[in-house]
C-alpha cells in the first residue's frame, strides 16, 4: 500500500532583516512542541529563505567581502530554485536545501539539510513575498513589523557576532543596501500580509494565536469551531481568541473589537488585555508605522 502523501500547509513569515522572523518561528514551533522532536518525525518546520541565496561570482564575491553587494535585492536569489523548491515541499516531496555561510558570502560546500514532509512548513525571509509566484503558493501570510530603529539594534551585534563583520561593514552596509532595499522592496510586501505581528516574538498575544490556528490545522477533530484553516485567516483567528477568552473565564471588558472588524473586515486589529495589539490585514492601504 503506497504511504500518505503530506501536503502541507505553507505559511510564509516576511519582515526586514533582524525583524524577528526566525525567533517568531521558533517561538511557535516550541509552543507546538514540535522543538526537540526530531527531524523526519517533526508535524512542522522552518526554512530560511537564506538558503536561496545564488552563488556569487569572482567580482561579487570581492565586492561582498568589502559590505558592496547588495543582499537585499530580489536579483541575489535563485527566484527558481526557491519556487520549484516550495513547489515539491507543496507536493509532499523530500526536498534538499543549501546551507548558508555568511562569513564567506557562499553556500556551503557539502553541507545540506533534508527537510522531510511535513503537515505546517514556515519560509521565512525579507522577500518572501516579493515574488508573485512563489507569494501565490501561501495558505498564510505573516509579516513581522519591528521598528526600524530596534532592527538595526539586533542587527548590530549579530552581524559583528555571528556572521563575522566589523563595525564600520555593518552600518556601510545597512546605509548603502539593507535600507534602501527595504523601503523598496520588502516593506511594499506587508500589504500582502493576512496578520501582522507588530514587535515579533514580544507578542504573545498573536504568537498564540498563529500556534492555535495551526494547532487546528493538526489536528482538525480536535478543533472546537470546525473553522477552515486555508480560508479566512483573519476572522477563524479573530473567533478562536474570543473563544478562548470566554473559555478562560476572563473578564470581558478587557477584550474590544476595533471598530473596523465590521463583517467586512477590511483591516481588523484586536486590543488584547495586556494592550498587545495583533493587526488583521484586510485591507491592502492597511500600514501600522
Ligand atoms: N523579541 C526579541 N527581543 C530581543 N531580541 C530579539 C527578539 N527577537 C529577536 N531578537 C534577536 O534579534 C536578532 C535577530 O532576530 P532574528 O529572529 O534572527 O531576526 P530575523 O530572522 O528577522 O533576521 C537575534 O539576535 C535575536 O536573538
Ligand atoms: N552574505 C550575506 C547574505 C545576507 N546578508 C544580510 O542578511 C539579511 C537577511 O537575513 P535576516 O536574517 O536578517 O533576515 C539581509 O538584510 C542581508 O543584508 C548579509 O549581510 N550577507
Amino acid at each position: 500500500m503506497e504511504s500518505e502523501v503530506k501536503k502541507p500547509f505553507l505559511i510564509g513569515v516576511a519582515g526586514g532583516t533582524a525583524s524577528g522572523k526566525s525567533t517568531v518561528c521558533k517561538r511557535i514551533i516550541g509552543k507546538l512542541g514540535q522543538a526537540e522532536v526530531n527531524d523526519q518525525q517533526r508535524q512542522v518546520v522552518s526554512i530560511s529563505q537564506d538558503s536561496f541565496y545564488r552563488e556569487l561570482t569572482q567580482e561579487e564575491k570581492l565586492r561582498a567581502q568589502k559590505g558592496r553587494f547588495n543582499f537585499d535585492h530580489p536579483d541575489a536569489f535563485d527566484e527558481k530554485l526557491m519556487y520549484t523548491t516550495m513547489k515539491d515541499i507543496l507536493e509532499g516531496k523530500k526536498v534538499t536545501i543549501n546551507s548558508y555561510d555568511y562569513r564567506t558570502n557562499s553556500i556551503c560546500p557539502n553541507k545540506t539539510v533534508t527537510i522531510y514532509p511535513a503537515d505546517v512548513v514556515l519560509f521565512e525571509g525579507i522577500l518572501v513575498f516579493y515574488f508573485p509566484e512563489i507569494r501565490e503558493l501561501f495558505h498564510m501570510k505573516l509579516f513581522v513589523d519591528t521598528d526600524s530603529d530596534t532592527r538595526l539594534a539586533r542587527r548590530v551585534p549579530r552581524d559583528i557576532n555571528e556572521r563575522g563583520r566589523d563595525l564600520d561593514q555593518v552600518l556601510n552596509q545597512y546605509m548603502l543596501f539593507v535600507k534602501p532595499a527595504f523601503e523598496e522592496f520588502c516593506s511594499p510586501t506587508k500589504k500582502f500580509a493576512d496578520v501582522i505581528i507588530p514587535r515579533g516574538a514580544d507578542n504573545t498575544v498573536a504568537i498564540d494565536l498563529i500556534v492555535h490556528h495551526i494547532n487546528d490545522i493538526l489536528h482538525p477533530t480536535a478543533s472546537l469551531n470546525g473553522l477552515n484553516g486555508h480560508s479566512n485567516v483573519a476572522i477563524d483567528l479573530i473567533v478562536q481568541h474570543i473563544r478562548d477568552f470566554l473559555s478562560n473565564r476572563l473578564s470581558l471588558d478587557a477584550l474590544t473589537l476595533s471598530p473596523t472588524s465590521t463583517p467586512a473586515l477590511n483591516g481588523a486589529a484586536i486590543n488584547g488585555s495586556r494592550g498587545k495589539n495583533i493587526f488583521f490585514n484586510g485591507d491592502p492601504n492597511y500600514r501600522p508605522h
